[in-house]
């Protein structure tokens, strides 16, 4: 099956019971690994409380004092209470009441100041009209919010005198007070509210310099006129029985980062605010009498190099009361542009971040949030609301992604191969040629190239790692003193180019077969490059695709962030290795549903069918994408994978040997008896169809090879018409759907062997029943089966017109002696359908391709 694993004891193990949550961010989707764990409290050492009423201290050194608490707070849980903050109870009291009183009045009342209505996100928003992320519910909450406005600021003296970039980034709206005027506190209590906080936060943000090593006074110009918010959230209670019927986790507010400076949140008693600490676990930050919560928001994390973080966080209203809070979040004035400070970088810690002004800042959340319609910025604070849940447009949510991560395997595998000159010497090629592409892939971040190290030694060696897998063995560290060789493993070795080119080639066997159609010169990288990868082909989204690459490549990572680590161009300009790191991290994603692993199972074969079809030298790229196929853990289908590609390695190997080829008249080729042998489990699986018709079609590519140089053997003729009518019969037995799954390739060889048949017999039944099968099954006239079931029925007009008569055709013992004039119908036809360029140009030589030398026979 495909989530079947091959289990092999990984070095690195995540425990299971662990979720990955996606979240929404300026730098576009971040993921979170969650323990499944129910929330606890937090004590008092993770959220410490701090006493702030010391920041309004003369004394530099108390205030300092101050600053080095926060500081321990800010970078570890980023989340802090403060007490002793000086914002008057009545203040909180009355902004309170006009939260209650708003949000009790009738929804057409509150309607009128819709959030829908603003330019800038001001207003009302109904319940459930935000999901914060892929996997909770929609939010349960209703909120009001309202942005900074001079006219209300007391330390503006006149508003006309700010200077216009200022000005310019000003996203208040009247209406939010023309629209609640019913209510006749409304404004004055939310306002005395917002100032209130707004002067503890102008405080409060000298300290965060001092936290921060900086003059006390350094982000007081940048807060001149800040973006500065307050939201009024309501929560109603949360129903048991809704929690239990949801498919999606249920949330008041959704897990989110806040967007700005800091966040300074006054919550009331009933709880439901929970914190993500680094382990993942969730944390209660229950409510504590007389307290405000401040947590660190994702500029200030930008800003200070990550040292201070933005930490996740979320609430359910589980208790039976209402529950209310009233979010302040500071930003700094819209066109302030800050980069990384000055105290946070030093020669270990670089900079990691350009320099981003506060609308830029906002504009890209705005942007991976998807927001349609809006015209302007997020809303207030934090995440903004997905339009388009994820869930709902993929169709597979992410939710519960077990982190079991792949291990890392820190040892070196494939160590210990000195002693074994010749393999050495084999090897020593590859890696001359790896060398070669290190500057290439030297775009590829440091720990990507350790990662693929381990990687970078022979199909060989790995197919041994499998096979080893597979017997529930260790990997296997010493290939080579390995004395029960299996014959496969030996002639595999033999990994150049026996031109001398010394690039390794697994597969020349299609590369021969395209040579044989197409002719020699055709390059095929194009071809590749235009299937896409797992991204391009909308199969998974590239925020997930990356995330999963680095899960692939950073294994030790559990928490993933910097998905723009990887180069910009790797996707498109390395589809195979990206789509199969993508294929092997998803298999550690349960809840990757298994009909988007089977799609990118699929996209994988293809790229993996292309690369084998492309002429050699395989790309550095391409080699690793097949290499890949063979970490630990692979799962059922990359064995099957992987003994695909070595089959063919092995035929292209016995191919090559043009003088055993000419010699044989033999029907049996001890390398894929015994490739037959080493994969046998894979192979008698029930699902491996494919396999054993590749494996037949290896057999018909030995036996018509054998025959161009014993062209009248009968038995080898024999063995050709046998092993064709049984990959013919094997294709009528397949699933309509099956068929279609398959790769382009799959249609190559069916054609390939009714091809065969018209050569020798053309009135051999199962040309007929399979021209049918190919034109019944073919969605379209475009697909690839259509096509080859018009050339098959063309050959047979074709050779009807010619005099063959097809009718009373009983006998598939009938041999048309020397149909040369067969293979050509065949050959017209098949260009002409396959390659359409080529139609109308005789002559032009294709026949004398290698293929029209196989006429001769
Ligand atoms: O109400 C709470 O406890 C959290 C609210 C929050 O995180 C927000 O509004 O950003
Ligand atoms: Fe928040």
């Amino acid at each position: 099956m495909s989530t079947e694993v091959l289990q092999q004891p990984a070095k690195v193990q995540i425990p299971d019971g662990y979720t990955v949550l996606e979240l929404t961010s300026a730098y576009g989707p971040v993921y979170r690994t969650i323990k499944n764990a129910t929330p606890r409290d937090a004590t008092p050492e993770e959220i410490p409380i701090i006493d702030i009423s010391r920041i309004f201290s003369d004394s530099l050194d108390v205030r300092k004092t101050v600053a080095k608490e926060i500081r321990d707070a800010a970078t570890t849980i980023g989340f802090f209470y403060m007490k002793g903050h000086g914002i008057p109870e009545k203040v909180i009291n009355a902004a309170l009441q006009s939260a209650q009183d708003f949000f009790h009045q009738p929804e057409e009342i509150k309607q009128r100041v819709n959030q829908a209505n603003s330019k800038w996100f001001n207003g009302w928003n109904g319940p459930k009209s935000h999901r914060a992320n892929a996997v909770e519910s929609l939010d349960i909450r209703e909120s009001f919010g309202f942005r900074y406005d001079p006219r209300y600021d007391p330390s503006v003296d006149n508003v006309e005198s700010i200077p216009q970039d200022i000005k310019d980034g000003f996203r208040a709206e009247e209406y939010c007070w023309t629209q609640t005027a019913n209510l006749p506190h409304f404004k004055t209590d939310v306002l005395e509210y917002w100032r209130s906080c707004l002067a503890l936060a102008r405080r409060l943000i000298r300290i965060f310099a001092l936290a921060l090593e900086l003059p006390e006074d350094y982000f007081d110009a940048m807060t001149s006129h800040p973006d500065a918010a307050v939201a009024l959230n309501y929560y109603p209670s949360i129903p048991e029985n809704m929690a239990e019927k949801a498919d999606a986790e249920v949330v008041s507010i959704g897990s989110h980062t806040d967007l700005q400076f800091f966040t300074m949140l006054w919550q009331d008693q009933n709880g439901g605010l929970q914190v993500l600490n680094r382990d993942g676990q969730w944390l209660n930050a229950r409510p504590i009498e007389g307290t405000f919560v401040v947590n660190i928001g994702d500029y200030l994390m930008r800003i200070t190099n990550d040292r201070f973080v933005s930490t996740v966080h979320r609430a359910k209203n589980f208790s039976k009361n209402e529950r209310y809070s009233l979010p302040f979040f500071l930003g700094f004035n819209f066109n302030e542009t800050c980069g990384v400070l000055p105290s946070c970088v030093d020669a270990h810690h670089p900079a990691k971040y350009e320099p981003i002004s506060c609308s830029e800042w906002v504009h890209l959340r705005f942007k991976a949030t998807n927001l349609e319609g809006g015209s302007g910025d997020p809303p207030l604070n934090q995440i903004a609301p997905r339009k388009r849940p994820e869930a709902a447009r993929r169709g597979d949510s992410i939710a519960h992604i077990s982190c079991d991560l792949p291990g890392i395997d820190n040892e070196p595998r494939f160590e210990d191969t000195a002693s074994i000159n010749d393999v050495d010497a084999r090897l020593a090629s590859i890696e001359q040629r790896l060398e070669c592409v290190q500057t290439q892939i030297s775009i590829i971040p440091e720990a990507m190239n350790s990662r693929l190290a381990h990687l970078e030694r022979s199909v060989d060696e790995l197919a041994q790692l499998i096979r080893g897998v597979f017997h529930g063995m260790h990997a296997i560290s010493r290939p080579h003193q390995d004395t029960h060789h299996t014959p496969g493993s030996s002639t595999s070795l033999d990994l150049t180019d026996p031109a001398g080119n010394g690039v390794t080639r697994p597969v020349l066997l299609l590369r021969n077969l395209q040579t044989q159609f197409f002719g020699p010169k055709r390059d095929f990288s194009d071809e590749v490059l235009a299937l896409g990868n797992v991204v391009s082909a909308e199969i998974i989204r590239l925020p997930l695709a990356r995330h999963l690459v680095q899960m692939q490549v950073y294994p030790e990572a559990n928490c993933v962030n910097n998905t723009h680590d990887l180069p910009d161009d790797f996707e498109q300009n390395h589809p195979l290795l990206f789509s199969t790191a993508c294929l092997l991290a998803s298999r550690f994603v349960p809840s990757i549903s298994k009909a988007t692993g089977h799609k990118i199972y699929l996209m994988v074969r293809r790229l993996a069918a292309s690369v084998v079809l492309k002429p050699p030298p395989l790309s550095h790229e391409e080699l690793q994408g097949l290499l890949l196929l063979n970490t630990p853990k692979s799962s059922f289908e990359d064995a099957r994978l992987s003994a695909e590609v070595l089959l063919y390695w092995k035929t292209a190997h016995l191919l090559g040997h043009s003088q055993r080829m000419e010699a044989s008249e033999s029907l049996i080729f001890d390398e894929l008896v015994q490739w037959k042998l080493s994969w046998g489990q894979v192979f008698d699986n029930p699902l491996s169809v494919s396999l054993r018709f590749s494996y037949m079609f290896c057999y018909l590519l030995l036996y018509r090879v054998s025959l161009r140089a014993q062209t009248s053997s009968p038995i080898l003729k024999g063995a050709a018409l046998k092993v064709s009518r049984e990959i013919l019969e094997m294709f009528q037995e397949l699933d309509f759907a099956v068929i279609l799954d398959l790769p382009d390739y799959y249609f190559f060889i069916t054609i390939y062997a009714a091809l065969t048949l018209c050569k020798f017999t053309i009135r051999d039944p199962l040309i007929a029943a399979t021209q049918e099968t190919l034109t019944d099954l073919a969605p379209n006239d475009e697909h690839i089966a259509f096509r080859f079931g018009t050339v098959l029925q063309e050959i047979r007009q074709k050779a009807a017109a010619a005099g063959t008569s097809l009718m009373h055709q009983t006998s598939r013992e009938i041999e048309i002696e020397g149909l040369t004039s067969n293979e050509h119908y065949a050959w017209d036809v098949f260009m002409a359908a396959y390659y359409p360029q080529h139609t109308g140009t005789p002559g032009r030589g294709l026949e004398s391709t290698a293929f029209s030398d196989e006429t001769a026979v």
